[in-house]
């Protein structure tokens, strides 16, 4: 295994600190080194008392792991969010002095957020400790990828600063992250749930059927708020530890701010760019899993042949490709959806792929793509102003962008859905569902008690 040696740390230390001091600047170093193989949720658990700020990401398909701890640059905005971060970003990679001699997508220098639903709606109580648009550079971070480990260190050195001793304090950081042993706590469980204002919320759903009916809107995605109180205080590390190892083709991801912290598993895709290969995913249409195999054939048959979920899929299917074919050359988008398997449900799925063209990056994507027609609606603007009005619910990060993008312009972002905040011993779990002109507000509200259920049974709901 080749490890970056020790007296490498401390060289690039040494030089940034000269540069911060003829330059009178910050300086951010990035190093990365192969280590031993260790369990992404021990390393975020061993940061549980050490930062109010972890970041946790897997897409559990392809065993691939980004776990960040601390922050050696935050980016964060309540205007203008794409552009600024995005110079930002551009502005920290320039500067920064970066040893990866990897090259790995997802190591090194990187930066890990997301946004909020709608950056045009105020800010809510229960949203309080999120902005906008936030993304962290974190000071630690492992990778898991292809089965190897890779832990990289990004430090913020100005010219006052002591080599040796900024050397040995990371030291000890590492140390602590990497050999880590303790079990995992108990978890919590749920004491008491509230579903907020059900019957409302079917009322919501039969308007924005009529709002349908007699409008140019085709599709509003209407989404619901459940409240629950656990025994004790939520144990991050158990639910995301449970999350991995109960949702297959999902991502699962956690991001904290001071505390807080949006927790979920979604099996929603919105961009994938890997050296300017992108892979987009439409993933409307939803139905439940059979008991056995079946019932479960069955019904996805019958979601494939489904006119209203084949139509809440076809909506999506259209955006994106007109939404990515500016940015974008070889776009390819197959005539007919397959069915994606999860554990609780099933989607009607569209995997889109393209090569981005150059001077584009993956802002520009997300920025085109949020929301789509699988979050919000059709026309955009008018079923967004319908949400506005009449949803019960401020929605923050739920079905918002949520990932991460390195400095080698690799990154990916998933849709913030099947998720929750997390707020000491309470937790409000969202849930949303695409509503057509023939769509049943009993069967829509069914639809979302199921999506809900991922973050339920890791609270140990029985199902
Ligand atoms: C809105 C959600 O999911 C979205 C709505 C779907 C639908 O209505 O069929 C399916 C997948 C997602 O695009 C959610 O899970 O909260
Ligand atoms: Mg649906």
């Amino acid at each position: 295994m080749i490890k970056l040696k020790e007296e490498i740390i401390e060289t690039l230390l040494d030089k940034a600190i000269d540069k911060a001091k003829t330059d009178e600047t910050v300086q951010l170093i990035s190093y990365t080194k192969e280590v031993d193989e260790i369990n992404p949720i021990q390393f975020f658990e061993a940061a549980k008392y050490m930062s109010k700020d972890r970041t946790f990401w897997t897409s559990t398909a392809e065993d691939f792991y980004i776990v960040g701890i601390g922050n050696a640059y935050k980016i964060d905005t309540d205007k203008d969010r794409f552009h600024h971060t995005e110079k930002q970003w551009q502005k920290i990679v320039d500067k920064a002095i970066i040893h990866n001699s990897y090259q790995v997508p997802g190591t090194g220098l990187l930066a890990h957020g997301g946004m909020s639903f709608d950056p045009t709606k105020p800010k809510s109580f229960l949203w309080k400790k999120f902005n906008h648009s936030s993304f962290t550079i974190p000071e630690f971070i492992l990778t898991k990828s292809d089965n190897t480990f890779y832990f990289t260190v990004n430090v913020r050195v100005n010219k006052e600063d002591h080599s040796l001793q900024l050397t040995n304090e990371l030291r000890r950081m590492e140390h602590t992250l990497l050999t880590y042993t303790e079990q995992l706590p108990e978890g919590a469980a749920i004491k008491s749930k509230k579903e907020i204002e059900p019957d409302k919320w079917k009322e919501s759903v039969q308007m924005a059927t009529e709002q349908i009916k007699h409008s140019e809107v085709e599709k509003i995605v209407l989404a619901r708020e459940m409240r629950l109180k656990l025994t004790k205080e939520a144990e991050i590390g158990v639910m995301l530890d449970r999350l991995i190892t109960t949702q297959p083709n999902s991502y699962v991801f956690a991001i904290e701010s001071d505390g807080d912290c949006f927790i979920g598993t979604t099996p929603e895709r919105l961009v994938k760019l890997e050296n300017k290969q992108l892979l987009s995913t439409c993933l409307a249409g939803t139905a439940p899993r059979g008991k056995t195999k079946q019932e479960d054939d069955k019904m996805s048959y019958n979601l494939l042949h489904d006119e209203k979920n084949r139509n809440e899929h076809e909506f999506v299917v259209s955006m994106i490709k007109d939404a990515i074919e500016g940015y974008c050359y070889n776009v390819v988008v197959p005539k007919e959806p397959v069915i994606y398997p999860l554990k609780n449900l099933q989607h009607l799925y569209t995997p889109v792929t393209a090569t981005l063209k150059n001077g584009h990056s993956i802002f520009d994507i997300v920025k085109q793509l949020h929301p789509t027609p699988a979050l919000g609606g059709v026309p955009r603007e008018k079923s967004l102003a319908f949400i506005r009005e009449h949803e019960l619910l401020d929605r923050g990060r739920y079905g918002a962008p949520i990932g991460w993008l390195d400095s080698n312009q690799n990154g990916e972002f998933a849709v913030g859905i099947r998720s929750g905040l997390i707020q000491g011993d309470e937790i409000s779990l969202f849930a949303g569902c695409g509503v057509v002109k023939d769509s049943d507000p009993q069967a829509e509200y069914e639809e979302t008690n199921v999506k809900f259920l991922p973050m339920l049974s890791v609270l140990g709901e029985k199902l």
